[in-house]
């Protein structure tokens, strides 16, 4: 369906795209005397809540300054995920010759055809959250424009007030610019302009070596620019397992991306078409020229402009508008939901987030964000899929834990498929198999991390993973295999004394 094959970037794809997300007819509806609920932003969290509420029959307006969708459809997951997915095509043709293809050498990246697939694939996507597809089908009335909150009540949108009861804030974050002197005359990319490239960057810096950094530089570099990480902190993924993150890093090594730790960019200028970077690294002053930076150094939530004040709803530049465990703010009116409120800035917690909202602003409903089990999964090659406690963070709310560990080339599909390079690991509570965490490395960890996350939210235990059949060959089999690790651990000395003595008198 989507043939980005030698194709130059899709104009078609980008229409269908825009006139889905931002129509150039639109004309705002009247608005209503007054509505049950009013959603600003239509990201993940604010088309979820208007979707279900006007589902359920409230009288709903929902508005959005920029693009329906936000930044999951438009600037996010859908076109990262399509240019890793051109990536990782590049990277398994170029390593077919392993299972006996020919002519590998010479496969090479079109980027206009890869930005071209990406596009197709966003637009095919941006259908679901269209404009029309609210107004028409889901009978949303939708305001394209900036809302502001006027009142503890009230918002405008183009100067028209909208009067609402129960009011959600849903207006996500944005890319944080680091205070690096230089980069603002120099000029950047950030994950809004990124995808609009028409061109390939043969040499990209990226600050910063989280899921963004890391994700970004090996899509990029696979479709053929070189790539500089430079990283702030002592490795990439910083919030991740550390034996997890190391295979990240070499991976990226492997595949040509040049990685600098503990790097504290000093000056970035600009030459013509070039950048220039300085920085201090742990054994010195370095300099790079790059054709494009990208940032991917953090994300700030976009509270500024909202009018926040007037509504009286407590906010943090840094973290957000301050919610309570049922989504609430300091104005008993308005909820938020998503990248606005969470430190957890994923598509499926804001999509989470909102139906809890939902059934605590419509309802007298008691959701709480504390019952909220989170899987995360960084699209990598390999994944890097987590869910639950780490097992520092374990050790520092004063649990005991054991962990255990099983090597991806300990399953048979590891060696078949000869991806080697992997784990599954589990904490569990000391003296138990009450699951408190896992973290697993493999291409599609991110297809096995829901078994953990069913297992911790549903109260199930190791063994009951164990006692369930896994089918054979498969990755997931690590699950099964970490709860026979436990079963072994179990053998005490005095248990396995036990067993002897058993053993030997049915042999008598
Ligand atoms: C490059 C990248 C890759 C990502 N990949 C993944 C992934 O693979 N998986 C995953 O789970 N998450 C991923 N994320 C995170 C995910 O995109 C966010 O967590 C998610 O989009 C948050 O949804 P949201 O509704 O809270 O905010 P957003 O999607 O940011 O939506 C907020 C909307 O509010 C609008 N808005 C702001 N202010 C106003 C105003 N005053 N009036 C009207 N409208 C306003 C904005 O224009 C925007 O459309 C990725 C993010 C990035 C940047
Ligand atoms: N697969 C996914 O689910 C996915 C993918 C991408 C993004 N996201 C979401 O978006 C969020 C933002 O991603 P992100 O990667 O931008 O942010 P991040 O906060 O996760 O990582 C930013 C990195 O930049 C580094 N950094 C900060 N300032 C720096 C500087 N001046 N120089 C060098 N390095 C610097 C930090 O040390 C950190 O490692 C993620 O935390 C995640 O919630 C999710």
């Amino acid at each position: 369906m989507f043939s980005g094959h030698n194709r130059p970037a899709s104009t078609d794809a980008e229409r269908i795209w825009i006139e889905n997300v931002r129509p150039s007819d639109w004309t705002n509806p009247e608005p209503a005397p007054r509505y049950n609920l009013v959603v600003v932003g239509a990201g993940s969290a604010g088309l979820v809540t208007a979707a279900g509420a006007a589902g359920l029959g409230a009288r709903v307006a929902l508005i959005e300054k920029l693009n329906m969708g936000g930044d999951c459809l438009n600037f996010g997951c859908v076109p990262s995920k399509g240019l890793i997915r051109c990536g990782r095509a590049v990277s398994a043709a170029r390593n077919a010759h392993r299972f006996g293809a020919t002519g590998t050498d010479k496969v090479k990246a079109d980027f206009t055809s890869a930005m071209a697939y990406m596009q197709e694939v966003r637009s095919a996507i941006s259908q679901h959250d269209s404009a029309r597809r609210f107004q028409q089908e889901l009978g949303v009335d939708v305001f394209l424009g900036t809302g502001t909150f006027v009142s503890h009540d009230t918002l405008t949108v183009d100067g028209k007030p909208l009067r609402f009861r129960k009011a959600a804030i849903c207006t996500g974050a944005r890319a944080s610019a680091p205070p690096i002197p230089g980069l603002e005359e120099t000029g950047y990319l950030t994950n809004e302009t990124v995808f609009s490239l028409n061109k390939r960057p043969s040499r990209l810096a990226i600050i910063g070596a989280g899921p963004i950094g890391c994700e970004l530089a090996q899509a990029f570099a696979r479709l053929g620019s070189q790539v500089t990480v430079l990283e702030y902190g002592s490795g990439a993924l910083p919030r991740e397992d550390r034996d997890a993150a190391a295979l990240i890093e070499q991976a990226m090594i492997r595949e040509g991306i040049t990685l600098y730790f503990d790097c504290r960019t000093k000056q970035i200028s600009r030459q013509g078409n070039t950048r220039n970077i300085d920085m201090d690294l742990p054994d010195g002053p370095r300099h790079i020229a790059v054709d494009d930076i990208l940032v991917a150094a953090g994300r700030t939530p976009n509270v500024t402009g909202l009018g926040l004040e007037k509504a009286g709803v407590a906010f943090d530049p840094k973290t957000g508008i301050k919610v309570d465990r049922r989504l609430r703010t300091s104005n008993r009116r308005i909820f938020a939901a998503g990248d606005v409120c969470s430190p957890y800035k994923f598509t499926h917690t804001a999509d989470a987030m909102a139906r809890m909202l939902l059934a605590n602003a419509l309802f007298p409903g008691r959701q709480s964000t504390s019952s909220m089990v989170i899987p995360w999964v960084t699209y990598t090659s390999p994944e890097v899929a987590h869910v639950g406690l780490y097992e520092e963070q374990a050790r520092q709310k004063g649990l005991a834990v054991t962990t255990l560990t099983v090597p991806l080339a300990d399953t048979d599909r590891g060696l078949i498929d000869g991806e080697t390079a992997g784990f599954a690991r589990v904490h569990l509570k000391k003296n138990s198999d009450k699951i408190l965490g896992a973290t697993i490395v493999a291409e599609h960890a991110g297809e096995m991390i829901g078994e953990m996350a069913l297992a911790i939210s549903g109260g199930l235990g190791l063994g009951a993973i164990g006692r369930t059949i896994h089918p054979y060959p498969t990755q997931a089999e690590m699950m099964r295999k970490l709860a026979d690790a436990y079963q072994r651990n179990r053998l005490t000395p005095r248990i396995k004394k036990l067993l002897n003595i058993w053993f030997r008198w049915q042999c008598r």
